[in-house]
């Protein structure tokens, strides 16, 4: 296992991945390569189908199924392995026309990995870091390696201090 170290941290509201989901949604709209459309979209559990979601409904997609990558326990990385495959018939032999989507890429191993089993399909994240941009067709935001994205499903609303501190 390997601990990353990692200085920043970029918290995303529900909102905020909402707003890029759409975006990148709006983007890869008539870019598929049957006539523009795209025949589904697979979500890389679990961070993927938040998004997935959201970008299925955008486009009007209503095939979505799901591959089971396990890369992390918390913030440190392990060997990627598919813990459970996607319908063989959506998948076609290489991707072809189907998007696959995640919440961001690292590394890159999670998306190197699923590409070695789909050649064809197009692989979209919302953030992306630059180790990882090799691996990723079409990505929204870029923050640096030595950020730690925080996402709305891992975090609560809590009291803060004021600034200025309280006089009790
Ligand atoms: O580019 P990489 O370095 O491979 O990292 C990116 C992957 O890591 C996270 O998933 P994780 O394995 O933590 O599982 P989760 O989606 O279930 O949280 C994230 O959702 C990506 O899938
Ligand atoms: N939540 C989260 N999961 C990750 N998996 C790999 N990198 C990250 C990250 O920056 N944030
Ligand atoms: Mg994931």
């Amino acid at each position: 296992m390997t601990r990353l170290p990692h200085e920043k941290g970029f918290h995303i509201s529900w909102d905020q991945i909402h707003r890029d989901a759409r975006a990148l949604a709006w983007r890869l709209d008539g870019k598929g390569p049957i006539e523009g459309n795209w025949k589904a979209v697979v979500g890389i559990t679990r961070g993927g189908l938040v998004p997935a979601m959201i970008m299925a409904r955008e486009l009007d997609i209503r095939t979505v199924d799901t591959i089971s990558v396990k890369s992390y326990n918390h913030q440190a990385r392990t060997e990627p392995h598919v813990i459970k495959p996607p319908q063989a018939d959506i998948m076609g032999a290489d991707g072809e026309g189907v998007l696959i989507v995640d919440d961001l890429v690292d590394t890159g191993r999670t998306l190197e990995l699923v590409r070695t089993l789909y050649p064809k399909a197009h692989f979209a994240t919302i953030y992306a870091k630059p180790m990882g941009v090799p691996m990723v067709d079409s990505y929204v935001t870029e923050v640096s390696q030595d950020t730690w994205i925080f996402f709305p499903w891992d975090m609560a609303l809590q009291y803060v201090e004021p600034y200025r501190g309280t006089d009790a």
